[in-house]
């Protein structure tokens, strides 16, 4: 591997972000563990989901899962479709106030009729474990410490391990979600990244990408970076995960990228599944322990 964060073609090296998640997630469980004897506080999330969707039940459920396996207490909030605005703001309000609760998620997206904006905001910036409000948003954009999104974050832990320093490289978000896009980019040039983001309007994303050592694929459109969007030896994390229907009736996850060209042209690329998915859900326990951490002891945080 040389500095320039690329490496000779051939077979991509497999980025392990299952096996990387598991660690962080025990890691976890011992800053829990210190933190109940110094405290006896032990930190809890809170999970709200609307309606349901059965993919997002899927995860909801995985997030209770891992955070048992952390320690920490878990909180499941499962709304009906028909929840009005008020209702939801005011279930926020409780969480707010509620001091077993140092992390509220609202899983996105909500059902038509309730508007994310007022509601993530409603969120104590202190509990808002996702980053997702303007305080958070606002401080990672000015540089300042705060709570990063959980994916965009997950994703930067494995660049900072694969590649290690990244200042100087040239890196491509492609998507500007608010949830994954916009953040990926803001901690990119924190880390001295020169940053591009490609989006539904830009000419010749492929041509852009082809000089990205780092490629960020962030879009929900499924097989979108073919083999010829990757300059050879780049590093690759694939945050699209999509359920695909095959000819023999079953389903399949698969990623935004085609995994089998990137792979021999790629120095390294996350799969999908066990890539960027388990990462996102470890580094929802790292802000929980770092919300639980500053609202208990007051001190000022950050990544
Ligand atoms: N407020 C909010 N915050 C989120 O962070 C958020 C959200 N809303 N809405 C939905 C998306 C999606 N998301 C995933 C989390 C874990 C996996 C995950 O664990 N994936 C496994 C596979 C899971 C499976 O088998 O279905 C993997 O990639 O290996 C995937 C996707 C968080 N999201
Ligand atoms: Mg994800």
């Amino acid at each position: 591997m040389s500095v320039s964060g690329t490496s000779t073609p051939g077979e991509a090296r497999l980025i392990d972000g299952k096996g990387f998640a598991n660690r962080l997630t025990q890691d976890i469980a011992e800053d829990v563990r210190t933190f109940y004897a110094r405290h006896q506080v032990t930190p809890g999330l809170a999970v709200v989901l609307v309606g349901n969707d059965p993919a997002s039940e899927v995860y909801v459920r995985n997030k209770a899962l891992q955070t048992h396996r952390a320690g920490m207490r878990s909180f499941m909030h499962m709304l009906p479709e028909t929840t009005s605005q008020e209702e939801l703001l005011a279930l926020i309000g409780r969480l707010n106030v509620d001091p077993e609760i140092h992390g509220i998620l609202v899983q996105l997206p909500l059902p038509g009729g309730l508007d994310p904006v007022a509601v993530t905001n409603a969120i104590d910036p202190r509990k808002d474990v996702d980053g997702l409000g303007v305080v958070n948003a606002g401080r990672l954009a000015l540089g300042l410490p705060g709570i990063v999104p959980c994916t965009p974050l997950g994703c930067l832990l494995l660049l900072k391990s694969y590649v290690g320093d990244l200042r100087g490289l040239n890196a491509m978000v492609v998507g500007a979600s608010n949830l994954v896009g916009r953040p990926m980019a803001q901690l990119l040039l924190r880390e001295g990244c020169t940053v591009t983001v490609a989006h539904i309007d830009t000419r010749n994303p492929q041509a852009l990408a082809r000089q990205a050592d780092i490629l960020v694929v962030a879009t929900g459109c499924s097989g979108l970076v073919t083999g010829e969007w990757i300059k050879p030896g780049a590093t690759v994390i694939d945050v699209g995960i999509s359920r695909v229907r095959l000819d023999n009736g079953k389903t399949r996850l698969v990623g935004d990228v085609v995994f089998d060209e990137a792979r021999r042209i790629a120095g390294q690329i996350t799969p999908v599944p066990g890539g960027v998915g388990p990462m996102t859900i470890a580094c929802l326990l790292r802000n929980t322990m770092q919300a639980a951490r500053e609202l208990v002891e007051g001190a000022g945080g950050g990544v």
